[in-house]
């Protein structure tokens, strides 16, 4: 993190050894301060003059610091307000990042805990008000916004909270059914707040195998286990000075949530096989299409954890709920597929986009995107339309999503068969992986076919019932290596 700008610091405690403390360490960093020992002279500091961060403890002789905090909040002063709460009251930490604090800090204080965040405050309202400072995190903030697409009100109101939230370090849980863009907003969280500079880590907790999670979180240490041959970093460590991102918190199995919960309580990590603690300098951004609440109640989900990363919920709306937005998504995603392919997007007909409309999609905007991948594969014109969607024969299209209602998507006239009646006998056992199998028997008939017509992709789409389009949209898929690794090796 760079250095912090100096600034002015308001410094409320009533015990005169931590005040002198905090006092020294903030000079040492060259800002100027300012203390109190209560809130009456805390009020009287903030009547005279505006600070650049309040750092406050949470018990005074005169009340709460939470106090001063909703004060500067709804005086919409521009202090960021770090909040000193005493050992395992989670209830005051979670409370004041709820009532808009930037942070907080737990007894006994870290000092380098305490230099981080008073840094990071620093960045995070600079970011908010001096142009020059917040110039590249600002235009990544809004790119990231705009890559959210949607007019409809619902998602206003989610760029609007994206922002708002963005600019503290409270815990953000996103909640939505798949495919509504959770890992987008978790970005857009990041890309927005004074971190957007670190690193951005993803994790899906669904994803990783019970007896390697610990260390893949938290790190190892050589030999910590079999083929651990070297240290190496967790996710925590990885993500240092940014954003980690937990998807599908809601698979995470109960022992990691107890040792996520202690991380999140201490804001230190020991790696396996470690000895020593390190300082955790991370924002949790988590995201579930679970529910998390229901899971408490049925003991799936420690409620501690769940009171810890919930501090600030966005809930997404489902394809279904916004409605109108999807002619601005369907020419967004057409664009975004095709500039990813360097072709230009075709123009969709009013029937393609009225089919569009009258599908479920329960899948939202991901089955929406795989909807028009597909169709870009079939089209073989300027303009989509609704058979390049595979409408014509429902049949024959395979769709892994649960089957439309029969008002929107009417069966085939004839009795439908048995489901597996028709069926092959399959060759072998079942792939783990229903699309990697596919993606590869596809590529090996691809190759075969250019192989065989001397690498002329028309000659190869012939052979394969394809067009150009065609072949060349599943070649860039698959990710084909080319012969002389270039395009231009390839005859059309
Ligand atoms: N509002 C949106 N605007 C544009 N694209 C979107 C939007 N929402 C989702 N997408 C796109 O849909 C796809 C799925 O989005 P994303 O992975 O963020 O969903 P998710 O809610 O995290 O899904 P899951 O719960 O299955 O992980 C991505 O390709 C994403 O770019």
């Amino acid at each position: 993190m760079n250095a912090a700008p100096r600034a002015s610091v308001l410094v409320v405690d009533d015990e005169p050894d931590l005040r002198t403390l905090y006092e020294l360490t903030l000079l040492r960093e060259g800002h100027d301060v300012t203390s109190a020992a209560d809130l009456a002279e805390a009020r009287h500091s903030l009547a005279s003059r505006h600070f650049d961060v309040l750092i406050t403890d949470m018990r005074l002789p005169d009340g709460l610091g939470l106090e001063l905090l909703r004060e500067v909040q709804a005086g919409q002063r521009p202090e960021r307000t770090i909040v000193i709460t005493a050992y395992g009251s989670a209830e005051n930490a979670v409370e004041a990042l709820k009532s808009g604090a930037f942070d907080y800090l737990t007894k006994p204080v870290d000092l380098k805990q305490f230099r981080t965040a008073v840094v990071a405050a620093l960045q995070s309202q600079h970011g908010a008000g001096h142009a020059t400072e917040a110039t590249a995190p600002a235009r990544a903030g809004e790119q990231a916004l705009a890559r959210l697409v949607g007019t409809s009100q619902a998602m206003a109101q989610i760029r609007a909270r994206i922002e708002k939230v963005a600019t503290s370090m409270a815990p953000v849980l996103i909640l939505g059914e798949s495919g509504t863009g959770k890992e987008l907003v978790a970005r857009a969280v990041h890309e927005c707040s004074h971190r957007a500079s670190g690193p951005f880590v993803a994790v899906n907790c669904g994803a990783i195998p019970e007896n390697l999670i610990e260390a893949e979180f938290f790190g190892a240490r050589k030999g910590a286990y079999t083929g651990a041959s070297a240290d190496r970093e967790g996710y925590f460590q990885a993500a240092r000075g940014g954003t980690l991102f937990l998807d599908e918190i809601g698979d995470l199995p109960l022992a990691m949530q107890a040792k996520l919960l202690r991380v999140i309580q201490e804001r230190r990590v020991r790696p396996l096989g470690g000895v020593q603690e390190e300082a955790v300098d991370v924002r949790l951004v988590s995201a579930t299409h679970r529910d998390l609440a229901t899971m408490v109640r049925q003991d799936g989900f420690r409620q501690d954890l769940f009171y810890r990363l919930n501090v600030i919920e966005l809930r997404l709306p489902s394809l279904r709920e916004r409605r109108d937005d999807l002619p601005l998504l369907v020419h967004a995603l057409l664009r975004r597929v095709c500039d990813e392919y360097g072709q230009p997007a075709p123009a969709i007909s009013a029937q393609a986009m009225a089919w569009l409309q009258s599908r479920e999609l329960p899948g939202n905007v991901r089955e929406l995107e795989n909807l028009l991948q597909r169709a870009l594969a079939l089209c073989d014109g300027q303009t989509l339309a609704p058979e390049d969607f595979g409408d014509d024969s429902p049949d024959t299209v395979p769709d892994p999503l649960p089957p439309e209602p029969p008002a929107t998507h009417p069966a085939p006239p004839q009795e439908t068969p048995p489901p597996d009646a028709a069926l092959p006998e399959p060759s072998a056992a079942l792939p783990a992986d229903l699309q990697a199998y596919l993606d590869d028997q596809e590529r090996q008939m691809l190759v075969k076919a250019l192989r065989e017509t001397d690498y002329n992709r028309t000659a190869a789409a012939a052979r394969l019932g394809l067009n150009l389009r065609q072949i060349r949209y599943r070649i860039q898929r698959l990710g084909i290596a080319l012969p002389s690794d270039g395009a231009d090796a390839f005859r059309d």
